[in-house]
């Protein structure tokens, strides 16, 4: 059976990385991206400002929805401090194992938890089965209808604190106007929008940062 374009991502990777070298490894997925593959990375311009985001909010614990190959897991991993962990949800489970190998070729493992299953199914699950108390930071990089039923699950399950940090990738392309509407009117949240560009094209993108007010 031919390989997915995730298994060829995986195997150039694995060809071509420095094993153990997170930023290796960005760059090649990048590259092949690029290069040969368009695939839905977050990439390498919106991933300056999900760099800069991530410092801001310092997290110690991050969630991220739309692990799809392990690039924005390996991205935010790479700059938590010791003790810090990112959980990263995938529904696909082919895509959680590719990503799973990915990520331990950068040498993150540790510090990153893949966990399989539906957003609205892992959520509430999240204090009792992954010791969860509050979120300091949030990815959203999933199917983009759920972008906000799973904030307002967040913040009815009680994750959300004083600060934390949400931010949203697609706001452009391919959207997510119902999040917009919800998060930009809603009294707890200051939003702060980001232009930029769809990962690997000349085509418009943006991404929203969120900063819950308690
Ligand atoms: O559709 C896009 N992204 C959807 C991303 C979807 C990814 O999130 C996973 N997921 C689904 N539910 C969950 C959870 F967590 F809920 F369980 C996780 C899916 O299995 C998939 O790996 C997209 C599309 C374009 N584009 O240009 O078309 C560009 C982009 O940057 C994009 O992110
Ligand atoms: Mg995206």
């Amino acid at each position: 059976m031919d390989q997915s374009k995730e298994q060829r991502i995986l195997n150039s990777v694995s060809y071509n990385a420095v094993k153990g070298d997170p930023e290796s490894v960005l760059d090649c997925i990048d590259n092949y991206c690029s290069q040969k593959e368009w695939a839905m990375n977050v990439g390498d311009e919106k991933g300056v400002i999900l760099d800069k985001v991530v410092e801001e909010a310092d997290p110690t614990i991050a969630l991220e929805f739309g692990t799809y190959v392990g690039y924005s897991a390996i991205r935010i991993a790479r700059l938590l401090k010791p003790n810090a962990r990112l959980l990263t949800i995938e529904f696909n489970p082919e895509f959680a194992s590719i990503a799973r190998e990915i990520i331990e070729i950068a040498g993150l493992s540790e510090k990153i938890t893949i966990i399989e299953g539906h957003s609205q199914d892992i959520i509430p699950q999240l204090r009792e089965k992954y010791q969860v108390d509050k979120v300091d930071f949030v990815f959203l990089d999933h199917w983009k209808e759920r972008y906000c039923p799973d904030t307002i699950l967040l913040e009815e399950c009680g994750y959300l604190k004083k600060g934390s940090i949400l931010l949203a990738d697609n706001i452009v392309y391919p959207g997510a106007p119902d999040f917009v509407k919800y998060i930009r009117s809603h009294k707890s949240f200051d939003c702060t929008n980001y232009p930029s560009h769809l990962e690997y094209m000349k085509v418009e993108d943006a991404m929203e940062k969120a900063v819950y007010m308690g």
